[in-house]
């Protein structure tokens, strides 16, 4: 079988949406999320996968700037709608397009490639690595209490309607974008899918409520939520679905999730896709109560290992000779010679004796400074070879911040 792997054309754009929802179980999105969806795909940067005129794989790149350690906003190709028809599975449909994208991603210049994974398993064989993570929680608002730091009483809390705050939340967004790693400096249109708001995402609950925060007259963040109130034997049971939250100070943080936790009629509070160092975790009376679970989020793609290592800092002084593994883009297989600090880096090829080998997904997983290279070793998966190599680079890569993406795409 061949199958012909080109650029999406505006006339395909509904084939290739169908055969993409055919293959996540053929439930289509609300006609307003499908539209929107429609506007933001690059076709250009989109590849189908056709079998005569079937539409049988669909793949898209969006163009994306990612921050890196240090707070660089670094061009990075975000892999999206990548699905191939059951009908077709497992003949190296999905190779192809892989094969095709990261050669294209290379000639346009960009460092990285990043995405979310249907399912984890899939992406490290093209050179994809883990490498942030997410919190979801379920707390039981009933039992634990919130100690919050001073100033939070300061801040001024109101409802408004999520659209007619779109403007104002958007900007607190980009205020926090440079700050955190693995944050995507999104292109107009993206905050529209903050207020998609159809009946059926819903699950019984309420429309999107939106609290929003001030001090001294400015907006410093905001909460997004559903509420489905119910009612169990003991009296009101309701639950409060936290959709998105963010926030440019830690009084400003506190006050959202006391008000979160305080909502009359009800006892559970459910988040997710939060940063594995968010702040309310340590305001809590009782964690275990929160029932935190642990999810992998960002994968990372060093597309162009040189480029991708001198886009970012190193939180301390480093100079390691790596030797990278690259199957799939054999032009990043070799040695580098990393030389970096809180300053700026540069990562050159060199004929220099090795002194940490590994692949390059391990690379893409230690990127944003979530995974640490010791960790890595430890599971076998980066070898050191000179010694101290290891414990010198593993703080290097390290972020002060948790690098967190807060959405998907
Ligand atoms: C960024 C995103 O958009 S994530 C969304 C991914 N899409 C989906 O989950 C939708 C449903 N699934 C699908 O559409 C398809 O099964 C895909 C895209 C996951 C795989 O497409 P295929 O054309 O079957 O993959 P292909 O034949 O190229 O497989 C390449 C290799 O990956 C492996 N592989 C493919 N899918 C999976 C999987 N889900 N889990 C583990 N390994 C997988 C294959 O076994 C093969 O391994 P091999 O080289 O050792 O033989």
């Amino acid at each position: 079988m061949t199958t012909d792997v080109r650029v999406l054309r505006q006339a395909e754009w509904d084939l290739w949406c169908d055969a993409l929802i055919r293959a996540f179980g053929g439930v289509d999105e609300p006609p307003e999320e499908r539209r929107l969806w429609g506007e933001l795909t690059e076709l250009d940067r989109s590849l189908g996968a056709w079998d005569d005129d079937t539409c049988v794989g669909t793949a898209g790149a969006f163009g994306f700037r990612l921050t890196v350690p240090g707070g660089a906003s670094v061009p990075a190709a975000g892999i999206t709608m990548v699905s191939v028809a059951a009908t077709h599975r497992r003949r190296g449909v999905l190779t192809s397009m892989m094969r095709r994208q990261l050669d294209d991603i290379r000639s346009w210049g960009e460092p990285l490639a990043v995405l979310t994974a249907s399912e984890p398993a899939i992406y490290g064989r093209f050179g994809y690595g883990a490498a942030t993570f997410q919190v979801s929680a379920e707390i039981d608002t009933s039992r634990v209490r919130l100690s919050v730091p001073a100033g939070t009483d300061d801040v001024r809390l109101r409802y408004a309607e999520p659209a007619a705050v779109l403007d104002a939340c958007e900007a607190v967004y980009a205020r926090l974008v440079p700050g955190r790693p693995g944050m995507l400096a999104r292109r107009p249109g993206w905050e529209r899918f903050g207020l998609l708001d159809p009946e059926s995402h819903r699950e019984g609950a309420s429309p999107l409520q939106c609290v929003v925060a001030e001090q001294k007259g400015a907006v410093t963040g905001y909460a997004r939520f559903r509420i489905k109130p119910e009612w169990g034997v003991a009296g009101p049971d309701g639950r409060v679905t936290l959709a998105d939250l963010a926030a440019l100070d830690p009084a400003t943080d506190a006050a959202l999730w006391r008000f979160l936790f305080g909502i009359d009629l009800t006892t559970t509070l459910v988040t997710r896709g939060r940063p594995v160092d968010d702040a309310w975790q340590y305001m809590v009376s009782d964690i275990r109560r929160c029932r935190p679970r642990l999810r992998d989020a960002l994968f990372v793609r060093p597309v162009d290992v040189g480029a991708a290592l001198e886009a970012r800092t190193y939180q301390a002084p480093v100079d390691v000779v790596f030797d990278v593994e690259d199957a799939f883009c054999p032009w990043n297989t070799g040695r580098w010679r990393l030389t970096g600090d809180p300053k700026g880096a540069s990562c050159a090829r060199t004929a220099d004796a090795a002194e940490l080998s590994l692949s390059v997904r391990e690379l893409g997983a230690a990127y944003l400074g979530g995974v640490s290279l010791t960790a890595l070793a430890a599971a076998g998966r980066v070898r050191e070879l000179r010694q101290g190599a290891l414990a010198e680079a593993s703080t290097a890569f390290g972020s002060a911040v948790a690098p967190w993406l807060p959405h998907g795409f």
